[in-house]
């Protein structure tokens, strides 16, 4: 405040006052501090300051107001804040381009990362996305319970091929992305909130040591990927030699082009690299995780997309390419990273020179939050703001929607991914993900929650009454696929001489009824392209039982399906506009859709609910699709990379983590 005294001509900006030292930091809840600022704007307006610990933290609710700073001025709104916990400092280093400054550094890697996504995306991200949804599918009905670990393995499974090719290292890719974070977040590592520990000696500081094992784990995890493709584009100069494959990857093009992205060494390409690997690694699976949430509190929408996803795509699962025709399944994907932001806070900005905004003084080396649960939440925008209601992109009575419908609603641009010169490199990705993994998962589930007295979209649920999930063991009820788990128990393989015979029983769902003797004629033998590998498909024919999975989906409140001709009419009701539920505390930990970690990411916790497959000849076509993969070797198992164990030895291995 001394060194930048508020001009005659300006205004201080309004704000919390605080206590002096500290600011307002004692008012920050452990949980959802999001919601506080929040309730801040609210008092005092969409742009107000808060000092924090010293320094000047300004939040902003409105998107006007976001890019009149940060995109229009973005000339001294684009550096980012130092942060403490990390062993480099994270502006200047070159390891981290979301969080450096804006130096020589960060232009060379954003131009690096610009072109690797263009690249990618031409290539359709080398159809990464569909080959895991197949697998994503196969272990969601195998193991329902785990859905969060899968959705998880999913996005984290894609990145590493896009990243090294392989799926090997999604553990520990993973794992990398939530050390950085706990490195990274202001309510993570100690150092954050006592910076004077990183001054002090290792054996003083555990949370210094610490970091300095995540900093060497991570730098070397790094070279040994780019070594390991390095070496495997040496054997195999083109993609057709013979014998070799090395699929395509981010590291394959900075290789191929190694000297001419102005990199100081390979380390920093090896970088460049791993941090797209790590800004995909969680990110992208906290809305596929807020899907099912929405999904089963506000069901009246559901037939709706299935509606949309049984017209285009019928008995196949989505691919990138059908993002054109499926504006409905678009608008499921739009508005659920709108109603739970996966970063509710936003990235902050750091300014670098004194300015005036309408008369409010904002100075030099203030943080700049665009607060995006806030601004997504803006009623002016989105009428019933909380309200979870995809039709507010298809309905042309919306202030959201937009022409033409081939493209819009689209994620790419939203205020979600930031703004100015430091938007989000990853905007591409994220939208072939989520198109693919959210579709695959509607093309063949149902979702419902599991005591139907509870009606979650009017919000009227007591606590008592709402399903506190634990651990992601206790999480998803069973659902009615039993069967599911006998599918995977028969595909045990059966070895003989000319390969791998693998046998399925495609009415593994009744494991208690009398399975019906089989006619050689139904047993049918199919040959794979290869012809290395034989798989036997044990089919048999129908018989007359009920299956105890369902084939058609739930109940659901009686609604209007949308005609052919999109815009959907506007006669489907909307419900859900009340607030979020807190409780006396002030916590949110009473509504189960604001149960979110406390990191930098907004990841919903598991919870109760049944998934239903909606048909049981796809289930056939993904266990099938599964089976050819797994056998063509397209799904490799986790990798551990360190000597020993995860837990690794003193110098590299997994830290202690918490979410
Ligand atoms: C749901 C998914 C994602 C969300 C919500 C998200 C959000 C964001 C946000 C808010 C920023 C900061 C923008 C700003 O400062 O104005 C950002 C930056 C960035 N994101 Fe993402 N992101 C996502 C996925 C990804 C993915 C998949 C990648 C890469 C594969 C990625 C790479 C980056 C990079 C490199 C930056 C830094 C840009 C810079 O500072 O110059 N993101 N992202």
């Amino acid at each position: 405040r001394k060194k930048n005294p508020t001009p005659a001509n300006a205004q201080k900006l309004p704000g919390p006052k605080g206590l002096p030292v500290i600011g307002s930091v004692h008012e920050l809840p452990g949980k959802c501090s999001w919601m506080k600022f929040h309730e801040w704007g609210q008092q005092y307006g969409p742009i107000y300051q808060v000092n924090l610990a010293g320094s000047n933290h300004v939040w902003i609710s409105s998107d006007k107001i976001a890019h009149d700073l940060l995109s229009k001025r973005s000339g001294i709104y684009s550096d980012r804040p130092f942060i403490p916990a990390l062993e480099q400092d994270n502006r200047t280093s070159g390891q981290y381009l979301p969080l450096m400054s804006r130096n020589e550094k960060w232009t060379r890697q954003r131009k690096f990362a610009k072109q690797i996504m263009d690249n990618s995306q031409k290539a359709s991200f080398f159809n990464y996305p569909e080959v895991e949804s197949v697998r994503l599918l196969f272990e969601l009905m195998a193991d329902p319970s785990r859905y969060n670990h899968h959705l998880e393995s999913f996005i984290a499974r894609v990145t590493s091929r896009l990243a090294w090719g392989t799926s090997a290292p999604s553990e520990e890719l993973k794992q990398r992305a939530r050390e950085l974070l706990i490195g990274v977040s202001p309510t993570g590592a100690l150092g954050n909130k006592l910076p004077f520990i990183m001054s002090l000696p290792e054996k003083l500081a555990a949370a210094k040591a610490w970091e300095s094992r995540r900093s060497r784990t991570e730098r070397k995890f790094f070279e040994t990927m780019l070594e390991e493709v390095a070496q495997g584009l040496e054997k195999a100069p083109t993609p057709l030699t013979p014998g070799v494959s090395v699929k395509q990857s981010w590291t394959s093009m900075f290789l191929k082009k190694r000297g001419s992205w102005g990199f100081s060494s390979d380390l920093e390409g090896a970088f460049a690299v791993g941090m797209h690997g790590i800004a995909g690694a969680l990110t992208i699976a906290a809305p596929m995780q807020s899907f099912c949430l929405a999904l089963c509190h506000y069901p009246q929408y559901q037939p709706i997309l299935h509606e949309e996803i049984d017209r285009v795509l019928g008995d196949r699962m989505p691919t990138y390419e059908d993002m054109p025709d499926m504006p409905v399944l678009r608008a499921f994907i739009r508005e659920t990273l709108r109603w739970r932001p996966p970063v509710p806070t936003g990235i902050p900005h750091e300014s670098t020179q004194d300015d005036v905004y309408e008369g409010y003084f904002i100075p030099k080396g203030s943080v700049m939050h665009p607060l995006e649960w806030s601004i997504s939440r803006d009623p002016e925008m989105f009428p019933e703001p909380d309200a979870w209601n995809p039709l507010r992109w298809l309905n042309s009575n919306f202030p959201t929607y937009q022409e033409p419908l081939a493209k819009y609603p689209t994620i790419t641009s939203y205020s979600q991914f930031g703004y100015g010169r430091r938007t989000c490199q990853g905007m591409g990705v994220t939208e072939a993900d989520l198109f693919v993994g959210i579709g695959s998962i509607a093309w063949l589930f149902s979702m419902e929650t599991v005591d139907e007295s509870i009606d979650m979209s009017t919000r009227s649920a007591t606590p008592d009454e709402i399903h506190t999930p634990t651990s992601d063991d206790d999480c998803a009820e069973r659902f009615d696929l039993d069967a599911l788990d006998a599918i995977q128990r028969k595909l045990m393989p059966l070895s003989n001489d000319s390969g791998v015979d693998l046998a399925y029983d495609s009415h593994g769902a009744n494991s208690d009824l009398p399975t019906p003797p089989m006619t050689p004629a139904e047993e049918k033998t199919m040959r794979f392209p290869s012809g290395l590998r034989t798989l036997k498909l044990v089919k048999k024919v129908e018989h007359q039982r009920t299956r105890s999975w369902a084939t058609t989906p739930p109940e659901t409140p009686a609604v209007e399906l949308p005609s052919l001709d999109l815009p959907v009419p506007s006669t489907i009701p909307t419900t859900g506009s009340a607030e979020p539920i807190k409780s006396a505390d002030g916590s949110y930990d009473t509504d189960p859709t604001m149960n979110f970690s406390t990191l930098l990411i907004a990841k919903p916790l598991p919870f109760k609910f049944r998934m239903q497959i909606r048909n049981p000849e796809r289930a056939e076509v993904v266990t099938k699709q599964w089976t050819e993969l797994k056998m063509k070797g397209e799904f490799e198992d986790a990798r551990v990379y360190w000597k020993g164990g995860n837990a690794g030895d003193a110098q590299h291995g997994w830290g202690e983590v918490f979410s």
